[in-house]
């Protein structure tokens, strides 16, 4: 069995002016030990759907489908056994760690708050356990004395990723961990997690916009575009040969050095993402795809088989059945 199993997930977002269909139909499950990537633009639901799974998103959105940890679904549980999953068996970390940190109490006692808030440990184990979980993520001891003023934006996100870790989780949520860092330090901060979770057989969802760095850290890829997973697959072969046209122009705009000069020119993407509450008829890339057929605009798009254990939202792609052109 899966220990992550999202099943037909949607989450809307109601607002004044009207339902914003964030995530649409979702499904996807995630071995134990395994680590998935979730790509796309910004608005394509991705941080909705990271959300969704610790029901950590907003009252006014409304969530469909089944969200099974271990079996469990995370949907209806009472919210007593969701603050204990919460940290325990499956953490968030955020993009920004500078916000997700109180600027006013020090480093050590913010590390060890889930371990005294779901009684894992005494204040004195806390204390050696925090010691521990900042040597793990590569910081000394002494830190644990310090204000996040008093720190840098990459040992900042390393803090983050350590109290994550506190709870020894089965499953980490990584949300754009490296965006606000310079590439230096992401490749270090990106570095560091693929070892931890490696070390650890935690079980890994990273986000990002960026495919080059999901397909380095991560077995497994899902391209989302306007609410849906357009590709899965093994990341190598969706990010160097991907066979949805929107994840051929995602892996295209972030070329990695050693790549064949024929990569490093990639034709940009024309048009913008469409508004969720406007989304196109049909496939909704096909306004913005090259070689979309007129039937696209009519189609009924799900997630075909597109090869072996892949599947693509795309006629082009599509290996099993006849298909309309
Ligand atoms: N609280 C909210 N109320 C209404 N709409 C929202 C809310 N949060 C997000 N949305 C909308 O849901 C859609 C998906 O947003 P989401 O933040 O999940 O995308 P994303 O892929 O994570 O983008 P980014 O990479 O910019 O974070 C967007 O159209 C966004 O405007």
């Amino acid at each position: 069995m899966s220990l992550l199993e999202l099943d037909d997930v949607s989450v809307t977002y109601r607002i004044a002016s009207g339902e914003v269909p964030a995530v649409r139909g979702v499904s996807l499950a995630l071995d134990a030990g395994a680590a998935l990537g979730v790509a796309g633009e910004s608005g394509s639901g991705k941080s909705t759907l990271a959300m969704a799974l610790l029901r950590l998103l907003p009252k006014d959105a409304q969530v469909g489908g089944r969200i099974l940890l271990d079996g469990e679904d995370v949907l209806t549980m009472k919210w007593g056994r969701m603050r204990a999953v919460r940290w325990a068996e499956a953490s968030i970390v955020f993009q920004g760690a500078q916000h997700g940190l109180n600027p006013v109490r020090r480093i050590g006692e913010q590390i060890a708050e889930p371990l005294l808030v779901h009684d894992l440990a005494k204040p004195e184990a806390a204390r050696a356990r925090v010691a521990e979980l900042l040597d793990q993520v590569g910081l000394p001891a002494w830190r644990a004395r310090s204000y996040p003023h008093e720190l840098s934006g990459g040992q900042r996100q390393r803090i983050m990723i350590a109290m994550a870790l506190a709870c020894s989780p089965r499953l980490i949520i990584a949300d754009e961990p490296t965006t606000a860092l310079d590439v230096m330090v992401q490749a270090q901060v990106l570095t560091l997690i693929k070892d931890l979770v490696a070390e650890h057989g935690i079980s890994l969802i990273m986000i990002s916009h960026d495919l080059s760095v999901l397909a380095d850290v991560c077995d497994q890829l899902a391209v989302m575009y306007a609410g849906r997973v357009v590709e899965h697959g093994p990341s190598a072969e969706v990010f160097h040969d991907a066979k949805h046209p929107y994840s051929k122009a995602l892996a295209a705009a972030f070329p990695t050095v050693g790549d064949p000069v024929s990569r490093m020119a990639p034709k940009g993407l024309g048009g913008d993402p469409p508004d969720p509450m406007e989304l196109p008829t049909g496939c909704a890339f096909h306004p913005r795809c090259p070689v979309a057929l007129d039937t696209c605009a009519d189609l009924d798009v799900r997630l075909w088989p597109a090869g072996p254990n892949r599947t693509a939202a795309c006629v082009h792609a599509r290996v099993d059945e006849e298909v309309a052109s």
